[in-house]
């Protein structure tokens, strides 16, 4: 990244000559090649190999001088509103591997280009914001994946960073040894997060005794879902402890829901598209003495950032999604073709991971990302947990250095 170069270029000479390419002189071993070429509309910068563009106003918006933006707090000065929209700058230099600006009125912004390149769209683009490993049951299995244990979870920094890598890598991580009761496993997931109070309390506990509406609160099985996507924003993580189970059945199935978007983007992308598009109503409607519920989420299945097409968020809960009524009959036909395609991907045996959760399992289930459902069961079955704020998990692996969203 030695880049220098000396000379300014001033409007006039830009006009003459539009593109210029600086001397590279590398001094030592790692010397990228700067070129930058001013166009009516956008600075580009070739760096690394990447041609990158860059506009005039993002530019000034996003100039780092103690003036524009305060490094301490990490929030902005600049008044964005204020910024002429035809502005350019006056003066452009590639120094000491640096883009300096000058602005028209003297204030003059400087930029690492290294800092350019990691910001800019077309480096975007082409990552990924999640690390992640997709997996079916044999994947995750031959990984190997350990869990955490409890004592070192709660007292050492490494043993919860090898979880939260775990955890974002897979969507789903273990803590073994928990003590088995409600304290204790909110004390391990407020060492990750916090928790996200909603109508069935913070920390919860249920077992089959219908005291709420909603077949959680059965015997029954439940087929793979994901939880809350009558929210607005569905809960990101739900986290489960069993306390107690005296009977049978009652194992958990867990299946990733990227695995089997990403199965359905290769085999048919208008598939993919639809469910990525057609927006669906899911509800939470209760309505009994003690409680008073009616929740409405609207979404698509597959939530796709734009810029880059990775996936981030699913809501798949046959139970609770409501009346289709937003969507013109030919593409509800489509769209049910598309699901279907979904959910036989998702059903895939190959695909089903199980796991008989026992007191002292607690799990952590990354509910954007990775379906869960249950087995019938018989007996006294007591689960407890909660579920946790997406952005305070996320923030947790970042402060740990782990690259949670770059
Ligand atoms: C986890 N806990 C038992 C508290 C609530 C269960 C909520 C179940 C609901 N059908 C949904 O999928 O969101
Ligand atoms: O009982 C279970 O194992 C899970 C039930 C369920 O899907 C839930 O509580 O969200
Ligand atoms: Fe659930």
């Amino acid at each position: 990244m030695f880049v220098r170069l000396s000379a300014t270029l001033r409007p006039a000479l830009r006009r003459a000559q539009p593109s210029w390419r600086p001397r590279t002189q590398s001094r030592g071993c790692a010397a990228k090649s700067a070129a930058v070429h001013l166009h009516q509309d956008c600075l580009e910068l070739s760096y690394g190999g990447t041609p990158m563009r860059f506009n005039y106003v993002w530019l000034r918006d996003h100039c780092r001088s103690a003036e524009s933006f305060n490094s301490s707090t990490h929030q902005r000065n600049v008044d964005t509103g204020s910024i002429e929209l035809s502005i350019r700058p006056d003066r452009t230099a590639v120094e000491d591997g640096h883009l300096v600006l000058t602005w028209p009125g003297g204030h003059v912004s400087k930029y690492s280009l290294s800092w350019l390149a990691e910001n800019s769209y077309e480096v975007s683009k082409q990552r990924t914001v999640h690390q992640r490993i997709l997996w079916n049951s044999d994947i995750y299995e031959s990984a190997n994946v350990p869990s955490a244990t409890y004592d070192k979870f709660m007292s050492c920094d490494d043993e919860m960073k090898k979880f939260l890598q775990n955890y974002l890598l897979y969507g789903i991580a273990f803590v073994d040894e928990v003590p088995a009761t409600v304290e204790a496993t909110q004390e391990v997931t407020q060492r990750v997060s916090l928790i996200r109070e909603t109508t069935y309390g913070g920390m919860w506990c249920f077992t089959s005794d219908f005291s709420r509406g909603d077949s959680a609160y059965s015997q029954l099985a439940l087929d793979r879902h994901t939880d809350t996507s009558y929210f607005q924003e569905p809960c990101g993580i739900q986290v489960f402890h069993c306390l107690k189970h005296e009977g049978t059945g009652g194992r958990t199935l867990l299946v990733d829901g990227f695995y089997a978007a990403e199965q359905v983007r290769q085999k048919s992308p208008e598939n993919f598209e639809l469910l990525a598009t057609v927006p669906i109503r899911h509800d939470y409607i209760e309505k009994s003495e003690s409680h008073q519920n009616h929740m409405t989420g609207i979404g698509p299945v597959l939530s796709v950032y734009p810029w880059n097409n990775e996936v981030y968020l699913m809501r798949y809960n046959n139970y609770d999604r409501g009346v289709i009524n937003t969507v013109p009959h030919d593409a509800v036909r489509r769209w049910y073709v598309a699901h279907r395609e979904l959910t036989t991907e998702l059903r895939r045996p190959e695909n089903e991971l199980w796991v008989k959760l026992t007191p002292g399992k607690v799990i952590f289930i990354d509910n954007w990302r990775v379906l869960h459902g249950r087995e019938s069961f018989t007996g006294l079955r007591q689960l407890c947990g909660c579920y946790l704020t997406r952005d305070d998990i996320i923030s947790t692996a970042r402060c740990l250095g782990l690259p949670a969203l770059s």
